[in-house]
């Protein structure tokens, strides 16, 4: 029987304190239904005190959500406890989440007290907040930098006067995996009446350590752990809780299991980032745009052989419909074939070879290729033997100077070139190859096209050419437009030539 891991979810508070995040009611309790649907044992809702609106909020999503139990945060102060009992009394199950600073930093130069005097605070703010509800979490704030044998006084009293559960805060991101697992091993070992309270997690991510070091705390006793969508929270943020229960479900080793129905958590991600306007990093785990994306070339023929090559999650199990495998100068020739098949395209071998190479030229201007550019590809790649082929292209043109164009062509495999001016520098080119057919031709239409967005993609171009009473059509893309114009015209020629 592996132990059972509370989730404790704080991003309606420790995550709505990011400056820029603070949401409305109504968005809370969007956020509050995603979360009960997610699983998550606990919702911290807000710091009732703090304002009205947070009042409300707590007030609201207490009568909107049934299943968590709803957490209210107050600083060891009557008044503040006074008023999170008022907002959570519509909660079905409410919680007060009481606490004080327990570091030096905090005794002395915050709150310009001194341990003993801390230690009856903490204790008289358990019993006065156990007079509203019997489920009260009290936090040893910044307990990260506490030292532990008055932490562990100070534990015990609190748990002696009616606490429910022990927040152990790594407020300031300081502990390393080691030390704050030991600090929790302490606790277990060291507080006589520990079995009559929950320890819980509540770790920041200042040095980037805030997974490891909740999951070091669950290791050695703790069974709730504190976290957010995302991992958002003051400063650098809090633990996330995507990475804490991928962690738990990816390692079927470890003893545990939680709550949460990890398909909902890409889904929540979203939700938070954009409710909050707060991307996410891309490469963020378990969430970010690239956490299931293969851009190499080994990787992707890796993935595609096998997804567990280079996959420890399946991204179905976080929500995620599949993994992707985007197209850059370093994919090879198993990722664009996979992208081609897909498309309807089969290649032999000899194609795919060429086809690749001219996906590498592409690749190479480009960040990254989408199916429309594969599909601008393939129209190149139709005919593979072109009559006319642009082989070079060289242009002037700008602000008060003459556009001129010097173009090379291969006309049915011999090479020529021919240089012209123009009125632009596309009607320089199409002056230079006039020079170089023989036959009579007559542009009719001309189309350039930018295909999706930004100045780094691809143009694609289209020409209509008379040609004796008939109109042939030429297609080109390239990342250079005027090239895909010449291009264009080239294909055209093709079909009189
Ligand atoms: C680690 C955390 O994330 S803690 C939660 C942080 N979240 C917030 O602070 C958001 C909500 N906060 C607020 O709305 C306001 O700060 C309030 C309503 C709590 C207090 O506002 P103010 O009365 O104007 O006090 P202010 O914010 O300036 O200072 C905080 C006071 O609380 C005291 N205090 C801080 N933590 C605690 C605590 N856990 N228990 C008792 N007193 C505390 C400070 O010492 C300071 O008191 P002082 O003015 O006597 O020095
Ligand atoms: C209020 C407490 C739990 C907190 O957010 C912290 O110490 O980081
Ligand atoms: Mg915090």
């Amino acid at each position: 029987m592996s132990d059972k891991i509370f989730i404790f979810d704080t991003t309606l508070r420790d995550g709505e304190q990011v400056p820029g995040c603070q949401l409305n009611t109504i968005e809370k309790i969007e956020v509050a239904r995603t979360l009960e649907a997610l699983g998550v044992d606990v919702i911290e809702a807000g710091f009732p005190v703090s304002s009205p609106g947070d009042f409300n909020s707590v007030v609201e999503i207490s009568k909107a959500v049934s299943n968590p139990i709803i957490c209210a945060l107050t600083r060891a102060v009557e008044k503040d406890i006074d008023v999170a009992a008022e907002a959570l009394k519509f909660a079905k199950r409410g919680r007060i989440h009481t606490g004080i600073g327990t570091s030096p930093y905090h005794i002395k130069s915050k709150l310009n007290s001194n341990p003993d005097e801390i230690l009856d605070r903490a204790v008289r703010a358990v019993k006065y907040a156990k007079r509203y509800v019997e489920d009260v979490e009290f936090y040893a704030e910044d307990a990260g930098r506490s030292d532990n044998e008055y932490l562990a006084r100070v534990v015990e009293a609190v748990i002696k006067a009616g606490a429910t559960v022990i927040n152990i805060p790594d407020t300031t991101g300081y502990c390393l995996p080691g030390e704050y697992g030991a600090k929790i091993k302490y606790l277990m070992e060291n507080v006589s009446n520990v079995h009559k309270a929950i320890l819980s997690t509540h770790c920041h991510n200042d040095l980037g350590m805030a997974t490891a070091n909740s999951l070091s705390g669950v290791l050695n006793g703790a069974r709730q752990v504190e976290v957010t969508v995302n991992g958002i929270g003051e400063r650098a943020g809090n633990t996330a809780l995507e990475e804490v229960v991928m962690a738990i479900k990816t390692h079927h080793g470890l003893p545990f299991h939680t709550n949460i129905n990890s398909q909902g958590i890409f889904d929540a991600s979203r939700l938070v980032s954009s409710l909050m306007n707060m991307p996410v990093q891309a490469n963020k785990a378990i969430v970010g745009r690239n956490a299931f994306a293969h851009s190499s070339g080994i990787h992707q023929d890796g993935v595609l052989k096998n997804r567990e090559n280079y996959e420890i999650i399946d991204p179905v199990d976080v929500g995620i419909k599949e993994s992707a495998i985007v197209l850059t100068a370093r994919s090879g020739r198993a990722a664009l074939n996979h992208h081609l098949s897909q498309m309807g395209y089969t290649l032999t071998k000899e194609q795919l070879d060429d086809t690749y190479n001219r996906f590498l030229v592409v690749a190479d201007q480009k960040k990254n290729l989408s199916e429309k550019d594969l599909s601008e590809l393939m129209g190149d790649a139709n005919d593979l033997q072109k009559s006319v082929e642009l082989e070079l292209l060289q242009v002037v043109s700008g602000k008060s100077t003459l556009p001129m164009a010097i173009v090379h062509l291969k006309i049915k495999g011999v090479s020529c070139a021919a240089t012209a001016e123009g009125n632009g520098p596309i009607d320089a080119c199409f002056n230079a190859v006039k020079k170089l057919i023989e036959q009579e031709f007559t542009l009719g239409e001309f189309l350039v096209q930018a295909l999706t967005r930004g100045s780094n993609d691809l143009g694609k171009v289209h020409v209509q050419v008379e040609h004796k009473g008939r109109v042939h059509y030429g297609f080109g893309a390239n990342v250079d437009i005027i090239t895909a114009s010449v291009e264009a015209l080239a294909d055209a020629l093709s079909k009189i030539i």
